[in-house]
């Protein structure tokens, strides 16, 4: 169900699925199911309204990211993790590892290009604990959505993408653009998880890639959440399914917040193309199979040994058959 569409990208309201059963019911979800199928093999990317995150909790875990942000240099450091302590060369971000321990890290960098990315200050982490518990329980209901809309069986993805002790958080702030500069906040790229989440300020910036191999702009929709497909839905379905385009352009006159939360995968999960998709003549596998860490590796690796030539940077193409 197309709700008001703030620009040319989709806004879905998600509502029908947090509504008592009952006939009209089945229908609304019927017709939000079909405008996440379309807006998914169209762009990959919808925005989500009535989603079950509240407005209130959003807009606190924001103002806690540009407090924090807003923060002198020297105190950001102090919440920087120990040298080795994480496996990536990135500022770290928030996991969960099981549901009853947790690791909650903080870092903050130096602004090198135009973002910076850390989570908020740890002493206000209620927000954040919350916020993280209510997007993996919307990834729950996307993949459930996700699910029907590939004919796949109810519950398919719930039970292939079960273990939620890899889903990440992370906030993110952009510099203002500058008239001197690209304004180039973060380029454009697919999201190698399943699904991704961004919540957004009013400022606006991020864009992805339609159809007509046009930019689009995702301006903010109050209260609204950016749903973008990464390239493990668009892997199973063989390409059915779009792993978004998009992209960050810096907007001048203020700085704008995001925080992304990242619905993962575990790393030894195997991945290709469903035999729902692929595998008869007509529909030959666009993909080989890799285990999901291999090809998290090969990203890592884009960012700790750049490549010198743009085409040797490794993208799901690197699986295309
Ligand atoms: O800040 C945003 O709106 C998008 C962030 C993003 O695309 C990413 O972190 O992968
Ligand atoms: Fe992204």
């Amino acid at each position: 169900m197309a709700a008001s569409n703030g620009g040319a990208l989709p806004v879905v309201d998600l509502a029908p699925f947090f509504a008592r059963d009952g006939a009209d019911d089945a229908g609304a979800r019927a017709r939000a199911t079909e405008a996440v199928r379309e807006a998914c093999q169209a762009t990959g990317f919808f925005r989500a309204v009535n989603h079950g995150v509240p407005r209130e909790l959003m807009a606190r875990v924001l103002e806690l990211s540009a407090a924090f942000f807003a923060l002198p240099d020297e105190e950001k450091a102090k919440v920087r993790p120990a040298e080795g302590a994480s496996a990536a060369p990135l500022p770290v971000g928030y996991a969960r590892r099981t549901p009853t321990t947790r690791t909650s890290t903080c870092s903050s960098s130096t602004p090198t290009s135009g973002s910076t990315t850390t989570p908020p200050s740890r002493p206000d982490s209620d927000a954040l604990e919350e916020c993280y518990a209510k997007l993996a329980e919307l990834g729950l209901l996307v993949q459930d959505i996700l699910s029907e809309c590939m004919g796949l069986p109810r519950g398919f993805l719930a039970e292939y993408n079960a273990d939620r002790g890899f889903d990440f958080l992370t906030a993110l702030r952009y510099f203002p653009a500058t008239s001197s500069d690209e304004n180039n906040g973060i380029s454009a790229h697919e999201d190698g998880n399943c699904i991704t989440f961004v919540l957004q300020d009013g400022v606006g910036g991020l864009e992805v890639l339609g159809a007509d191999g046009r930019w689009v702009p995702a301006e903010p929709v109050e209260g609204s959440i950016v749903v973008n497909v990464g390239d493990v839905l668009q892997v199973l379905s063989n390409k059915k399914f779009k792993s978004a385009t998009h992209r960050v352009v810096r907007r001048p006159g203020a700085h704008r917040h995001s925080i992304a939360f990242f619905l993962n995968l575990h790393g030894d999960k195997w991945v290709e193309p469903l035999p729902e998709f692929a595998g008869h003549a007509s529909e030959p596998p666009r993909y080989r199979g890799f285990r999901y860490n291999e090809y998290m590796q090969l990203r890592m690796r884009n960012k700790t040994h750049p490549p010198a030539r743009p085409e040797d940077v490794v993208h799901i193409t690197h699986y295309e058959i």
